[in-house]
Order: structure tokens, then C-alpha cells, then sequence
């Protein structure tokens, strides 16, 4: 069909199984037993039945995938992971790439939205740089998969391998001591300039959305710019061969790479129009799901890295839980694909894992209220009194 390579990498496409390129542990089913449990006692707990709302789903369905019948989320860890993006080179974004670099230095000083709101709700804060551009950022967890992608709008972000790599690293960082393991709950967070760009392009390309659906204003562009921004990440779609909206992979041939991508193929479609953070945000999910540690989505760049996870192993769904409906229009689209009803909507745009943290102390309480009140045979009442 006359088709010419991808010129960054030939074994982008390549036609291995993404379970078998992939090192990682399994994601057990959820615990049935201890989600029985605790339905069981949610109506011996001295309150009407059901009224305490959602509030009493939560706590059941957190009791199924801890395995804990009597679940305790105490330990949380934001993890902020921080990439830079060649589409910035486009015109996307409000602000220069160099703002990446110095939220990065800001996060591990404490000086951020993120900070301020982990230390609020009482959750740890886990800097990682997963390919930012220049050099490395002293302090920050460095899992640099390169200095920043390439231009997603005219070829692949990066090779197979990088987003192999960068899924890999994510796992790790779930799996380690020293960072994740052990923490009961965990929320994803991300930093990088141009990167609503590369979620809006990997919304489309996962889902039945087209661009201009998924397309929002990021860090505050104006109207004319959205428009450009919409092109870019149609150009992004069609200079990786991917068929805009379907959510199905394409067979007609795009202008550019000539190569086309397989949708079905999370890892190829992180590696066309993805990125560093967004892949290791992926790994974080798939290996605490494995660890049965609840992940909580944030924006919509964690919601891209959430889309590609399930899109790896539908197994980690039930480990995925919501917190706040963004502004972005592709969060909506990618909480409904996941069949995640968000908790609350607080008019969030900023992402960094703001919302995720945000939604803890409500994840906490259902946890607690579940495990914590009497039951009416403690308190010696019946129905009748
Ligand atoms: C100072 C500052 C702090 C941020 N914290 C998160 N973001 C957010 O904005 C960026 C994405 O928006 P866009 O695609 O329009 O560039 C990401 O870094 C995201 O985390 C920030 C952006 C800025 C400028
Ligand atoms: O909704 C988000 O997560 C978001 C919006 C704008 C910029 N960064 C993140």
C-alpha cells in the first residue's frame, strides 16, 4: 500500500502483544467475600438504611477491592508526575514549556496547589520527573524516559519502547518500598505544559469522540487559539495514522508517517500521541490495582492515563475511582467510558492531582463511618424499639 516507515522508530508498531511486552504483576478480581461482608453490616450500623448515600456504595465497594472488609484508607500518596511535550512547538498552550521545570522545583518545595492541598487532607507528596526538557531536576523520583517527547502533531511521540518503558516505570514506583507500596490509597497527579493537548488526542483516539469534542482551553488559550489547538491534535491523530472519533484503528493512510496505528493498541497509541507522565501515571494504576490500592483519577490528563490503563487491562476498572468533574469537555467523556461517576464538581482546571486529593477525606469518611460506628445491637435498639 505504499506505505513508509515511521521515521523515529520501526518497531513502533510493532506487532507484539501488549501482555507480552509489558512487565507487570496481575490485578487480582475483586474480593466478593469481603464486599459481602460488608454489605452485610452496612444496615447493622445505628443510621436509616441508606442514608448515608453514596457514601455507604463507597465504602462496600472499597471493602471488595482492598480485600478489607473493614477498609482503612489512612496512608495517601499524591504521586505528581511531570513530562514535557514537543507539541508545544504548536502553539497550544497559554504558557511557555519552562513553567514544567518550575512547578516541578515548586512541588518539591512545597509551593504548589498540590502541596497545599495534600498537606490539608493528609496526604504524602511524591515528585516524579518522567522525562521533563533540559536536565534532571535534583530531589524529584527521576524515571527520565527522555527530555520530553517529540511533536505528537507530526509523527510519534516516542517508540514503542519509551511508552513500554514509561508504563514500566510506573509499575515500579506502585511496586517499591521506598515509594508506593504500602500506601492504602493512591492519587494521580501530573504537571507538563502542553499536555491537555496529548490527553484531548489520546481521548479521541480511545473513544468514539472526535478533537473537536475533546478539545478544551487547558491553561486559559482564547477562542481563536482553541481552534488551532483542535487542528493540532486533529493533525496528531492523522499524522500517526489514527482515525479521529471512531475509537477504532484506522485503515486509511495519513499524510505523514504513512504508517497506520492500532487504536486497540494502548501502548501504540501512548507512543504516537502520548506521553512520558501520562505513561508512568498508567504504570502507577496497573500496579496498584495489582497491589489491590484504590487509584484515585484526577483531571484529565490522569483520566488519559486512567483511559489507557483500562485500555491495557480492563482488570484495573474496578480499582479506578473518581473524584471531581473537570472542565475540561474530555474528562466527561473519558469518566463516562470508565463508567466513573464523579463525586463532585468544583469548576477544577488545574490538575497537578488537586481534585484527586481533594476527593480523600470523602473516600476516608465513608471508611470510617463504615468501619468506626456502632451497630443497634451495640447500642441495645431494634426497629421496634
Ligand atoms: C503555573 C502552572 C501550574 C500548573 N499546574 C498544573 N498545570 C496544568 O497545566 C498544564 C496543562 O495545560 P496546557 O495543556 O494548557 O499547557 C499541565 O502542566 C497541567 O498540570 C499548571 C499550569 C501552569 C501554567
Ligand atoms: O482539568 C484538568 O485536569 C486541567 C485543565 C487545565 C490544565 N491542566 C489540567
Amino acid at each position: 500500500m505504499g506505505k513508509r516507515k515511521p521515521e523515529i522508530s520501526d518497531d513502533i508498531a510493532g506487532d507484539e502483544t501488549q501482555s507480552a511486552v509489558l512487565d507487570r504483576p496481575t490485578i487480582p478480581p475483586v474480593d466478593e467475600a469481603a464486599e459481602r461482608a460488608a454489605l452485610e453490616r452496612q444496615p447493622t450500623l445505628t443510621k436509616p438504611p441508606g442514608s448515608l448515600g453514596r457514601l455507604e456504595d463507597l465504602a462496600v465497594a472499597l471493602a471488595g477491592l482492598t480485600g478489607d472488609d473493614r477498609p482503612d484508607l489512612a496512608d495517601a500518596t499524591v504521586v505528581v508526575a511531570a513530562g514535557d511535550h514537543g507539541v508545544v512547538d504548536r502553539g497550544v498552550s497559554a504558557y511557555p514549556q519552562a513553567a514544567t521545570r518550575a512547578m516541578l522545583e515548586n512541588f518539591l518545595n512545597g509551593g504548589a496547589a498540590v502541596n497545599a492541598i495534600a498537606d490539608a487532607v493528609g496526604a504524602e507528596t511524591l515528585v516524579v520527573d518522567a522525562g521533563i526538557s533540559g536536565d534532571p531536576v535534583p530531589d524529584a523520583l527521576a524515571v527520565r524516559i527522555g527530555a520530553g517527547t517529540n511533536d505528537a502533531s507530526r509523527g510519534p511521540a516516542m517508540t514503542r519502547s519509551d511508552a513500554v518503558d514509561a508504563v514500566e516505570a510506573g509499575v515500579r514506583i506502585a511496586a517499591s518500598e521506598a515509594e508506593l507500596a504500602g500506601t492504602d490509597v493512591v492519587a494521580l497527579g501530573e504537571m507538563g505544559i502542553g499536555n491537555t493537548t496529548i490527553a484531548s488526542a489520546v481521548t479521541a483516539a480511545l473513544t468514539d469522540a472526535s478533537p473537536a469534542e475533546t478539545t478544551g482551553y487547558g491553561t486559559g488559550i482564547d477562542d481563536d487559539e482553541l481552534a488551532h489547538k483542535v487542528r493540532v491534535v486533529e493533525d496528531a491523530l492523522a499524522a500517526n495514522g489514527i482515525d479521529a472519533g471512531t475509537g477504532d484503528s484506522t485503515g486509511t493512510l495519513d499524510a505523514g508517517t504513512g504508517d497506520s496505528a492500532d487504536t486497540h493498541d494502548a501502548l501504540d497509541v501512548l507512543a504516537r500521541v502520548g506521553g512520558f507522565e501520562i505513561g508512568v501515571l498508567a504504570g502507577v494504576a496497573l500496579g496498584s490495582a495489582a497491589d489491590r490500592t484504590p487509584v484515585v483519577v484526577d483531571g484529565v490528563i490522569s483520566g488519559a492515563a486512567a483511559l489507557l490503563a483500562d485500555a491495557i487491562d480492563p482488570a484495573v476498572r474496578p480499582y479506578l475511582l473518581p473524584s471531581h468533574a473537570g472542565a475540561e469537555p474530555a474528562h466527561a467523556i473519558q469518566l463516562d467510558a470508565l463508567d466513573l461517576e464523579p463525586l463532585f464538581e468544583y469548576d477544577l482546571r488545574l490538575g497537578e492531582g488537586t481534585g484527586a486529593c481533594l476527593a480523600l477525606p470523602i473516600y476516608r469518611a465513608a471508611c470510617a463511618t463504615h468501619r468506626e460506628m456502632a451497630t443497634f445491637a451495640d447500642i441495645g435498639l431494634g426497629r421496634d424499639g
